[in-house]
């Protein structure tokens, strides 16, 4: 078979590793190196040369949105409909496979997903369960602590016992809130993946089954994966062996969520025969972008090291506009995109890319007014808007009435005259007895615990519901839909808000309709019945942008998002200290400044031929205005490699003061052979003594004090020291 349409878009290094032997295969290659590329190639090849079945064949992108062009563009070169592969995010993979094996995963057929916002309703209901006071057990920190644990793959029984009251007190919520889930067949995030996973471990015939199956697993953005992913994917391919992982350790960004950069050393170890391929030219950017991210990129300590360079154009030099404030600097950028627009280019080819979501809507406001269409990525997305939850808690609670997040969501909206006090008294039978709060408000009306006009209010809710349900049986997917917004009189209810918010509700209502038909034709892949796969589907897909038909706007989005994507003219804003690197980052030591800068170096290798940095010198920002001071990030780019329309400001910062930590792990330091007060010398930093040791191995973290550099935060795996 004639496959060189697939290699004539390559160059040696990638059809090196597009054509690899069956084997675990490691792309070690920086921004726009064409990683994606080999990794879309690849399966073409192996279905094309190998005969590979694409049903054999797994495919794990970064989004969904990544694993839609994906699939169209492995559709593109075979020129066939790749329905039966699997392709798709993490999570809905795991997704898929639960679904498939609901009864091996112990959970009930029509198992709900919680996104963060339902998780963290069932955490204060947890927390009020055992008379917990928010106020002292904040309920993001104890998201943040549970799914931290099950990103880990540890349950409550597997966390190690400490003496400490507040761990104990943490894991028994932690305990609870697992029970509750599991009472209502309700999943959160981190539960898909550690489900998915253990499914696989514990059952050994699934296993066998899915081991034979897949016999190819692909993996993109792989230095993003944390622990539980990476342990989902040896198992898949334990006997296959064959992982293909693509990724850029310079790239890793989502250390705070519990990715583990290190994972990409870890590979080679897993997997002894690993054939590494590493590429080094970039196709995306000017040399004038490239040289510019790479002096930016090259202050980091914790690096693998690797070279990049492009044969393309030396292109105009990178920009940078020192702004008043961010009503000007949001003038300026729709400035400059309008001149873009009228020399020719398209609104879609311009992205405008900010650290924090919430930077948004001065741009928003700009390009309203200067009528240019726009679309924001992330932020509140169309399934997370408030109006379409409420009506998909509707849709919910008609599939499975023992779904308490959409009870307690809906049960009042439209108003209906059931108060605050009738919902406590619901949810305490509900506890009281074990029961869901639909069966507890069942029970409760006809009884003495309740007013009669509570209890007639909740009739009427509950006979709504059953109405709702029993009209849908047998419609369509759209006209359950459509139904249902009649009937829970939704709409009407948001008609009567005032102004243009009241009517953009209307519209989004209007809106899922659309979504619902266009789904049904579209995606026909599971089992599920249509409304219980579309309940999932948009559970799953808030989580980024939609599948919208195309037109001509301007992208806004943050710098996490716009991971894996290019565009001709990139903005990047709000170069700020303590913007972008952000605050936190500042506060929590090294390790996470590093993270900021990797963002950074991922935000300006977006740029194909043009990029703009902006930085305004006070800013209005969660209601209050400072006056800023410039991003270190500008200072490391040397100023011949910036043309700046106004005088490029100074970068004036005093490097955190980093508290010592008293705790140094003596194991590690054992282990590793590196101690606190040993001299070690560092082939760029010269001579230095350890001071501080963190962590394990060689992963560990050593400060070291340095005669000339001052003191410096290295990884031990890469600071290439000699023991003086
Ligand atoms: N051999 C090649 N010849 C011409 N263009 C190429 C080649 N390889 C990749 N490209 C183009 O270069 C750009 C970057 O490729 P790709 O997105 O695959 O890079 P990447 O390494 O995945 O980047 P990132 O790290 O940002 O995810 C794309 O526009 C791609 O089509
Ligand atoms: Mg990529």
């Amino acid at each position: 078979m004639d496959i060189s349409h697939i290699f004539n878009e390559l160059n040696d290094a990638q059809r090196e590793a597009v054509a690899a032997p069956p084997s675990p295969v490691l792309i070690l290659a920086g921004a726009g190196s064409g990683k994606t590329r080999v990794l879309t190639s690849r399966i073409a090849y192996l279905v094309e040369a190998h005969g590979v079945s694409p049903l054999s064949i797994m495919a794990v992108t970064f989004t969904n949105k990544a694993s839609r062009e994906m699939r169209s563009r492995i559709e593109d070169i075979l020129g066939l409909p790749m329905s039966g592969m699997w392709i798709g995010t993490f999570h809905s993979l795991a997704h898929r496979l639960l679904r498939q094996h609901y009864q091996e995963a112990n959970l009930p057929q029509a198992f709900q997903i919680l996104d963060s916002d339902d998780q963290l309703r069932m955490i204060r209901r947890s927390l009020k369960e055992l008379a917990l006071d928010e106020a002292y057990w904040p309920p993001k920190q104890v998201q943040w602590y549970i799914n931290a644990h099950k990103e880990e793959g540890r349950r409550p029984t597997s966390v190690p016992p400490s003496n400490d009251p507040q761990q104990q007190t943490l894991l028994a919520v932690y305990t609870h809130y697992e029970s509750l889930c599991q009472r209502f067949g309700l999943i959160d995030f981190s539960e898909l993946l550690l489900r998915a996973f253990e499914l696989l471990k514990n059952n050994e015939v699934l296993r066998a089954r899915y081991q034979d199956r897949f016999q190819h697993v692909l993996v993109d953005e792989f230095q993003d994966t944390n622990s539980i992913q990476y342990a989902w994917l040896r198992l898949l391919v334990q006997r296959s062996g064959n992982l293909f992982a693509v990724g850029d350790d310079d790239q890793s960004i989502y250390g705070w969520r519990g990715a583990k950069v290190e994972n990409i050393l870890q590979f080679e170890k897993d997997f002894p025969d690993t054939k590494v391929v590493r590429l080094e030219q970039n196709y995306r950017s000017t040399s004038a972008i490239l040289n510019a991210a790479n002096a930016v990129i090259e202050n980091n300590d914790t690096r693998l090291g690797k070279n990049l360079w492009t044969a393309g154009e030396e292109g105009e030099k990178v920009k940078l506009y020192t702004a008043y404030n961010e009503t000007d600097e949001a003038k300026f950028v729709i400035g400059q995109i309008q001149a873009w627009v009228d020399q020719g280019g398209a609104r879609s080819e311009v992205a405008i890319l900010y650290r924090s979501n919430a930077q948004s809507r001065t741009f928003e406001e700009r390009l309203l007014n200067a009528g240019m269409p726009y679309r924001v990525y992330g932020g509140l997305r169309f399934f997370e808007r408030a109006e379409i939850k409420d009506a998909l808690a509707y849709l919910r609670l008609c599939t499975r009435t023992d779904d308490d997040p959409s009870f307690e969501r809906i049960v009042n909206t439209p108003t209906r005259g059931i108060g605050n006090k009738t919902v406590d008294t619901v949810r305490e039978y509900a506890r009281q007895h074990q029961l869901s709060m639909w069966d507890a408000a069942s029970r409760l009306i006809g009884s003495s615990h309740l007013t009669s006009r509570a209890q007639s209010a909740l009739a009427t809710f509950v006979n709504l519901i059953q109405e709702i349900r029993s009209q849908i049986e047998d419609q369509d997917l759209f006209q359950q839909i459509e139904i249902m917004l009649d009937l829970s009189k939704l709409i009407e209810h948001f008609k009567k808000e005032k102004g243009e918010k009241g009517q953009a509700r209307v519209e989004n209502l209007q809106e899922l309709v659309t979504a619902a038909r266009g789904y049904e034709i579209d995606e026909t892949e599971d089992d599920l019945p249509p409304l219980a796969s579309f309940l999932a589907h948009a559970a799953l897909e808030a989580g980024d942008g939609q599948a919208e038909e195309w037109e001509d706007c301007v992208q806004l989005m943050s710098l996490h998002t716009a991971k894996g994507l290019e565009f001709p003219l990139v903005f990047l804003t709000g170069l700020e200290e303590g913007l972008f690197p952000h605050q936190r980052s500042l506060e929590e030591g090294s390790g996470r400044l590093e993270e900021e800068r990797r963002l950074c170096y991922v935000g300006m290798t977006r740029a194909m031929q043009q990029l703009w940095l902006t930085y305004a010198e006070s800013r209005r920002l969660y209601g209050s205005e400072k006056y800023t001071s410039p991003s270190r990030f500008l200072g490391e780019i040397p100023d011949e490699l910036i043309d700046a329309v106004r005088p490029k400001p100074k970068t004036s910062y005093s490097a955190p003061v980093r508290a010592h930590s008293a705790w140094v792990d003596d194991q590690s330091a054992h282990e590793s052979g590196v101690s606190v007060g040993m001299r070690v010398g560092h082939p760029k930093f010269g001579e230095g003594t350890v001071i501080n040791i963190e962590g394990h191995g060689e992963y560990a973290r050593i400060q070291i004090n340095f005669a000339e550099a001052g003191s410096k935060w290295l990884v031990l795996a890469y600071a290439n020291l000699t023991q003086l």
